[in-house]
């Protein structure tokens, strides 16, 4: 069985040699004719697998795509071939909620806020949504939500629309899959209307993806003075992007936020396990057997320990303007793809263990362990 997987997935000839050859290939630039005799295809986001590339291979069985995000495939034709799918819900949800939690207390400083007087809108609370919820009302934050499926399903979620959202709030934080049909897609959901709604000096973030918010409406609204703080991961049309955006970000980024080590290694794992499951194979690895150690696993919270601190402690595994820097400093020369193709390893929180009798349960919300 011949197995082709994007060069940017970690520990794929670990996981998968077992069922077959393992072949590399270049996520971004790939051509349907490399990948002709594939039995079996893993992708990341950047390979586009539409019609062309699944009638270039006949053999195909299986393909997996190790995001979560999955605006490159094509299900249909997947389906009308009946070839196997699968992807990686809520792989890297853990590592995008530590860029949101990077970037706010960031422009907390930079701004010098207080955090916990600030209204964060979320909109679309999913995988990840509900994470950044959760931490959020965890350090007692007022968060207002938006997820109009979610609120169509379940009587008791407390939706407001968009538009009853947009005016409230002094943080935006997207989270919603890129959709273009359906009662509510998401393609510019946030356009040159909605920056008008939001107040003036409204954060806005961007980890999902770039064309849900209309970069060139950014761009103009940028280009008045607003000053709006800005933190984008993603960005349309990547990776040529909109460069004359970046001066105006406070965070600026490759799309990067779902990019731990365990993110990444999980979305392999998943691929893996429904692989193994569509060949009617018992799975021989897990993640804890391929994972390096952290450089450092333990701490001690003592009790003086307090909401205040939680930024300290947070910027031990992640601060954000590391990846600010390197995009600012190599994306003219090196590009996009290099930035994400030659990422830092970063560790989530739950590779460090919190001691100490009185760790606070805020802490486990935001996903540290504790003894
Ligand atoms: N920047 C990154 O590195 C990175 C990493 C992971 C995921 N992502 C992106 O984030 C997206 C969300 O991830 P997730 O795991 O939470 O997905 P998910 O599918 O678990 O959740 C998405 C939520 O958005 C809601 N939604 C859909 N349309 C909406 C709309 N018009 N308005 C409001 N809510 C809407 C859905 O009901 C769902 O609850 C992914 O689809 C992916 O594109 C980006
Ligand atoms: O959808 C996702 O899971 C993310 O956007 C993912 O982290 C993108 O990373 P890539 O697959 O492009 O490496």
């Amino acid at each position: 069985m011949l197995i082709y997987a994007d060069d940017n997935m970690p520990y794929a000839r670990e996981f998968f040699s077992h069922l077959g050859e393992v072949r590399l290939f270049a996520g971004r630039t790939v051509q349907p004719s490399e990948l002709q005799d594939a039995d079996v295809l893993l992708v990341r986001s950047v390979t586009k697998v539409n019609q062309a590339l699944i009638a270039a291979c006949p053999q195909l069985k299986f393909v997996g795509t190790a995001t979560i995000g999955i605006d490159h495939i094509d299900r249909e034709a997947l389906a009308a071939r009946g070839i196997g799918f699968s992807s990686a819900p809520g792989c890297n949800a853990q590592s995008v909620l530590e860029y949101v939690l990077s970037s706010l207390f960031w422009l907390t400083e930079k701004y010098q806020w207080d955090l916990h007087s600030k209204t964060v809108g979320v909109v679309g609370v999913g995988n990840i949504g509900r994470l950044v919820v959760k931490a959020l009302q965890a350090m007692g934050l007022n968060v207002l939500q938006c997820d109009p499926l979610r609120a169509a399903q379940e009587p008791y979620f407390p939706h407001l629309s968009l538009q009853q959202l947009l005016p409230q709030v002094d943080i935006l934080t997207l989270h919603v899959p890129l959709t273009r049909q359906g009662l509510w897609p998401t393609e510019q959901l946030i356009g040159p209307r909605e920056l008008k709604q939001l107040k003036p000096d409204c954060a806005l973030i961007n980890a999902c993806r770039g064309e849900v918010v209309d970069n060139q409406a950014l761009l103009a609204e940028a280009n008045t003075g607003s000053g709006r703080p800005l933190v984008l991961d993603v960005w349309a049309n990547e990776p040529d992007i909109l460069q004359a955006l970046i001066p105006h970000c406070d965070i600026a980024t490759a799309h990067i936020a779902g990019h731990s080590v365990e993110g990444k290694a999980r979305g392999t794992e998943m691929l893996y396990q429904a692989l193994c499951d569509q060949l009617g194979h018992s799975a021989e690895l897990n993640l804890t057997q391929v994972l390096p150690e952290a450089q450092f696993t333990e701490l001690k919270i003592n009790s003086n320990f307090s909401l205040l601190d939680v930024q300290n402690l947070t910027r031990l595994l992640y601060d954000v303007r590391r990846d600010d820097a390197l995009f600012r400093l190599h994306l003219q020369h090196k590009g996009f793809d290099w930035l994400r193709k030659s990422y830092p390893a970063r560790r989530e929180y739950s590779s460090l263990r919190l001691s100490g009798t009185q760790v606070p349960t805020y802490l486990k919300e935001l996903g540290f362990s504790s003894q």
